[in-house]
């Protein structure tokens, strides 16, 4: 009796222990997992604006961490067939490498404009830049090869890893009436920039390129006015058209909000490159990486330049056709000009909250 009731309390005392063992199991992992699920996706952000003041290497070091994260992320992909129900939007549909180096995606930036701006001079200053990747060429998918449909667009852009920006430049984008409703359409999110330049310097640069490729245009002035005499501006001439800044603006912010454009003056980005670069870095989120230390001025060139260009070790200035010697152009037609443009300047200062200087 005495020997059954000690066996007992045994196994009450040995089931108690193994219930206590199997609950402290479930705890901990249960702990783990919970571990796991709230530390969530890594976001680049907080890897390159870390206090690791390296600046190159800290965005280079921030970039192979980042390979290390896709490669965990295609690691601990679900299989095929759950993967394809899921509802994937198209930003996200790249096909990702086996070797994990990364996947095409739709750019989340745009610079837009203006022509003549100074549009490949920030694009290639952009460059530099660890968690930038651009596309080099103008695509011109959302004026003249919007048919191609995005599939063709995203065929076009560099393979990126998770947190590194995709960009394209194709100035025309700005004065194209349909360019902000496809971008929208594309994504909502997307942020665009504009370069914008003195419209009557810009003018005269667009004409100078015309006029490098056909030597027979008529005059800059002639073309300037639908009847000199009385001095009425030929407004339908895309290099005059393409300066009303404050009608095209107008435009875009029909579907994007003014916090998702940042304007860029021209001649900062001449006297000021790194200063301009600060506030475009700072309105894609990412840490400032490009500053003065990247550049030089060339006297012969009369320019800023890259003391390394992207993926190089040498100094790199712009070609030929940027940085052309302009025609000189009858300054009563300058004053003119000046004067048509002062209202629609006006109008672009109160619309961005930036003045210019285009009319001291
Ligand atoms: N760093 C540097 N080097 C050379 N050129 C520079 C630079 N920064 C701005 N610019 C100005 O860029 C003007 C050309 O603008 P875009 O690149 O937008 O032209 S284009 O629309 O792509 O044809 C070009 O215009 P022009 O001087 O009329 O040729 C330059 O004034």
């Amino acid at each position: 009796m005495a020997f059954s009731r000690v066996r007992k309390v045994d196994i009450l005392r040995t089931a108690a222990v193994m219930l206590g063992s199997l609950l402290a199991s479930l705890l901990l992992l249960h702990l783990l997992t919970g571990r796991c699920t709230s530390a969530g996706p890594l976001r680049t952000r907080r890897l390159v604006s870390g206090s690791d003041p390296g600046g190159y290497g800290a965005g280079r070091r921030a970039s192979r961490v980042l390979a290390d994260e896709r490669a965990r992320r295609v690691m601990e992909a679900p299989p095929p067939g759950v993967e394809a129900a899921r509802k994937v939007s198209p930003r996200f549909a790249g096909k990702v490498s086996p070797l994990g180096e990364g996947s095409k995606q739709l750019p989340q930036a745009l610079i837009i404009g203006v022509k003549k701006g100074g549009t490949r001079a920030l694009l290639e200053f952009l460059r530099v830049h660890p968690d930038i990747r651009a596309v080099g060429a103008e695509p011109h998918f959302f004026d003249r090869n919007y048919d191609n449909g995005l599939d063709w667009y995203r065929e076009l852009m560099p393979k990126t890893l998770e947190g590194q920006i995709t960009m394209e430049k194709t100035p025309s984008y700005f004065v194209t009436r349909e360019a902000p409703a496809r971008i929208s359409a594309m994504s909502r999110d997307t942020k665009v920039i504009v370069v914008v330049r003195d419209p009557v310097t810009r003018a005269i640069s667009d004409y100078t390129q015309t006029l490098s490729k056909k030597p027979d245009i008529p005059s800059f002035e002639s073309l300037t006015f639908k009847n000199r005499t009385t001095g009425l501006i030929d407004t339908s001439w895309s290099a005059i058209q393409i300066g009303i800044y404050a009608k095209h603006l107008d435009n875009w912010l029909q579907y994007f909000p003014m916090e998702q454009i940042l304007f860029v003056s021209g001649e900062r980005l001449i006297s000021d490159p790194a200063g301009e670069l600060g506030r475009v870095q700072d309105f894609l989120g990412l840490k400032r990486i490009i500053t003065d230390k990247h550049f030089y001025f060339n006297q012969t060139k009369g320019f800023p330049c890259l003391k390394k260009a992207e993926g190089s070790s040498k100094p790199h200035c712009l070609g030929k056709t940027k940085g052309r010697t302009h025609p000189d152009i009858d300054p009563e037609v300058v004053q003119r000009l000046r004067d048509f443009y002062r209202p629609f300047n006006m109008k672009f200062y109160q619309m961005t909250g930036r003045f210019f200087g285009w009319d001291d």
